[in-house]
């Protein structure tokens, strides 16, 4: 079960979500970097569970232990980075049925088809959302690379159910849209907050996941991520694009069913004239004036922000009563799932979405830069 990716900065996940630990490996960070720990604590804590009502009640502390490649100044060494976080509060009793009767939308079935059932349930095992915790890890340690080289890059949530938050003003790149994203960008980062830059529109996705969860049921959501700063010239045709690497890296977080960049799957219903992003000069630098593109081009970013979705799936392990099957009988059966679960996964997954963000950019930039 391979669970790496990057090509010059390789990032490894391992663990499984009631195991004594998950952690990763992070290979090819530029050396020197002095790793800013309570950056990275506030990053952690952002995606943590036992948040409130809306996530799950498991409650762990996510305070990763760096037992590899900073030297004795906390400075990346050049070896590889290794990351540790303990599970201290798994309860898999709540796992004992789900060996033999599969929850529907969650991976048990194709796990048992392919393991023959010597795979790790509890927690969801390796397929847990758990593992994003580590995936954090490398991409806050990425996230603070990229700052200090003028890349700033912030997600949120775009929808959850029906619920609409603002957009992001990134497809559009005149110098007062600029500044507007910048606002938006700048208002999300303002202290612990709901991950939407309309606070009202934060109030009624927590009503809606509220009425899903007690209802038995769950919801799924948007996430909207955009990188403002990226260089022109950076990734490569046509298979080491930004789109690819940036959609193979965001399927990896749990829960992830679709992506789109720039105008995304509405440009499929516009005429060339008005999807094309016409070109100006500014400052002597040939510019997009608009961005449907969301900053790629040819897999090759063009200098605007670069702009994806990705769209979130409502929970699989829900309290309603659905049809499953006993897989030690061989006969249908009932399932509701009992446990402790996030009734939206979309809400923690927006500081994962700014993680796999920071880590293929950095990768972009390390292995195809402008030449
Ligand atoms: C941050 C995060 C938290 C998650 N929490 C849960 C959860 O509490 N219960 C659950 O059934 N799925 C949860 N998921 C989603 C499952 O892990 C995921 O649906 C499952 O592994 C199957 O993978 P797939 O949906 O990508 O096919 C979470 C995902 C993420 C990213
Ligand atoms: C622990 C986390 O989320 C878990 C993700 C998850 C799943 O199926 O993805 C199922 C739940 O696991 P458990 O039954 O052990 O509580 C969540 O709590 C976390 O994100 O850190």
């Amino acid at each position: 079960m391979p669970s790496s990716f990057g090509q010059t900065l390789r990032v490894t996940v391992f663990g499984q979500s009631h195991s004594p630990a998950i952690g990763c490996v992070v290979e090819g960070l530029p050396s020197g970097i002095v790793v800013d720990q309570d950056a990275l604590a506030t990053f952690m804590a952002r995606r943590a569970p036992g948040q409130g009502s809306w996530t799950t009640p498991r409650r762990e502390e996510d305070r990763p232990r760096i037992v590899s490649g900073l030297n004795v100044h906390g400075a990346t060494c050049g070896a590889p980075l290794a990351a540790v976080i303990e599970n201290t509060n798994t309860r898999s009793g709540d796992y004992a049925n789900l060996l033999k009767v599969p929850r529907p939308g969650h991976a048990d079935l194709t796990a048992w088809v392919k393991w023959h059932g010597n795979q790790d349930v509890p927690g969801g095992g390796h397929f847990s959302g758990r593992l994003t915790a580590p995936l954090c890890v490398a991409g806050g340690i990425a996230l603070q690379v990229l700052a200090a080289r003028g890349v700033r890059i912030g997600a949120h949530l775009l929808s959850v159910a029906n619920v609409q938050d603002e957009r992001f003003d990134a497809l559009d790149n005149s110098p007062a849209a600029q500044a507007h994203l910048a606002e938006q960008l700048d208002t999300l980062s303002a202290g612990p907050r709901y991950p939407t830059i309309d606070a009202d529109a934060g109030t009624r996705m927590l009503a809606a996941i509220d009425e899903a969860r007690r209802s038995l049921d769950s919801v799924g959501g948007v996430i909207e991520c955009v990188a403002c700063g990226m260089p022109a010239g950076a990734g490569s045709p046509m298979f080491d694009g930004i789109e690819n690497m940036l959609a193979r890296a965001a399927f990896g977080i749990p829960a992830v069913k679709g992506i789109e960049f720039g105008r995304g799957f509405e440009v499929a219903r516009l005429h060339g004239s008005e999807n094309n992003d016409p070109y100006e000069m500014r400052d002597g630098v040939p510019t997009p004036k608009t961005n449907n593109a969301g900053g790629i081009l040819g897999g090759i970013t063009t200098g605007a922000p670069v702009l994806f979705r990705i769209a979130m799936k409502p929970t699989s392990s829900i309290a309603r009563e659905q049809d499953s099957v006993d897989l030690e009988s061989g006969t249908n059966a009932k399932l509701s799932v009992h446990g402790r679960h996030d009734p939206c996964v979309a809400t923690r997954a927006v500081p994962v979405a700014e993680a796999v963000c920071a880590l293929v950019l950095l990768d972009a930039l390390l292995s195809y830069p402008a030449e």
